[in-house]
């Protein structure tokens, strides 16, 4: 893991170049609203006062959680592995937003509790079978935190090396909405009844269980006195929430910008920011996802969601669904008449 250094943000000079051009284009200025923002802020993550279009990639990280064992979930924990069955054969949501929007696609299996050994399109990159259940023990030890840490890096790294410009986290694992209500709790300050939610599904009676839950492995994991995100990681996290929360440090410490999806990858978000304070300002957030705590959290982060559509499906789809509207937003940028080209008086 690297140092906790504060990182630079993205560049102020282009910003501001980027700013003065969105003020000289047909149009009333402010006209385009957060259009006009996201053009400026790609420009200034890019260093270039117009910014090039967006080569997209993503990350789907899947794995398994013991938590699942305590009934938290409206779905069994066999789901996990056979969503990645269907991500391999690209009939998930997440494959046919990447191939509309052309964006690189790829799935690692950083913990799933199942041999998926030659599937097709599938990272090995397996630390375990799945986390500990957090409700009893350290969902993860140290050294497995680490190394999900590390694959989630060099995921990032893999898509950085390929000329990715923009990157994309997603997760699949039944249970991880718990594992992920425990990190924010632990981190923001939050009560698990502003956090938990339901998940896929859950009913009132299998909410409450899921508080009652969260409440409790909250107070186990006090008993170990967690001093850092990392110890937090480790007492109450997932090995795909880990190797998100790698994968956003290692782009942020890179210059490059990630659309942040929903509940889960903001939980790794949260552990990010305070391991490597500054990493938020290379994130955008695309939706507020309907999890109960979602809104509160990208507020803690500082991020304004683009959408609020109800979406709780994870897998990086609600991140996949705003690239062509970050993709209007540099077009417009780069591409309008300017009122001197156009001839038109201000
Ligand atoms: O991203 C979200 O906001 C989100 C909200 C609710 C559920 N999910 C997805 O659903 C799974 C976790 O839900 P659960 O009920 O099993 O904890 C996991 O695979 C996530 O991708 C995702
Ligand atoms: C079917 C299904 C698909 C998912 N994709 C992400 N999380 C999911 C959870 C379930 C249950």
């Amino acid at each position: 893991m690297q140092s906790t250094a504060p990182l630079m943000p993205p560049d102020a000079l282009t910003h501001a170049a980027a700013l003065a051009r969105q003020q000289q284009l047909t149009k009333p200025p402010g006209s385009l609203g957060r259009l006009e923002a996201l053009a400026c802020w790609l420009a200034a993550c890019q260093q270039r006062a117009q910014p090039e279009p967006l080569r997209p990639a993503i990350s789907i990280f899947a794995a398994d959680h013991g938590i699942a064992a305590e009934g938290v979930s409206a779905y069994p924990a066999s789901v996990t592995a056979a969503m990645v069955h269907n991500f391999a054969q690209g009939g998930a949501a997440i494959n046919v937003l990447a191939r509309q929007h052309q964006a690189r696609l790829e799935v690692v299996d950083v913990g799933v509790n199942a041999d998926l050994q030659g599937l097709v399109g599938i990272v090995q990159d397996k630390v375990a079978p799945g986390s500990a259940n957090l409700l009893h023990q350290p969902a993860l030890t140290r050294d497995q935190r680490d190394a999900a840490w590390a694959t989630g890096e060099r995921a990032a790294e893999r898509h950085i090396a390929q000329g990715a410009n923009l990157l994309i986290a997603g997760e699949m694992g039944i249970a991880n909405t718990t594992a992920a209500a425990c990190l924010i709790c632990a981190l923001s300050g939050l009560a698990p009844e502003q956090v938990v939610g339901r998940g896929t599904g859950l009913d009132d009676a299998g909410l409450l269980h899921k508080q009652t839950v969260v409440t409790r492995a909250l107070q186990r994991a006090q008993t170990h006195r967690p001093a850092t995100a990392l110890d937090w990681l480790a007492q109450l996290g997932g090995l795909e929430i880990a190797a998100i929360a790698g994968f956003l440090a290692c782009a942020a410490r890179q210059g490059v910008p990630v659309v942040l999806d929903g509940f889960i990858v903001s939980a790794a978000a949260l552990v990010c920011e305070a391991q490597q304070a500054g990493s938020r300002h290379w994130w955008l957030a695309s939706h507020q996802s309907q999890e109960t705590g979602h809104a509160m959290v990208l507020q803690q982060l500082g991020l304004t969601p683009l959408l609020d559509w109800q979406l709780r499906l994870g897998e990086g789809s609600g991140a996949a669904l705003v690239l062509p509207l970050l993709q209007a937003a540099i077009a417009l940028h780069n591409q309008m008449a300017t009122f001197a080209e156009a001839g038109i008086p201000t």
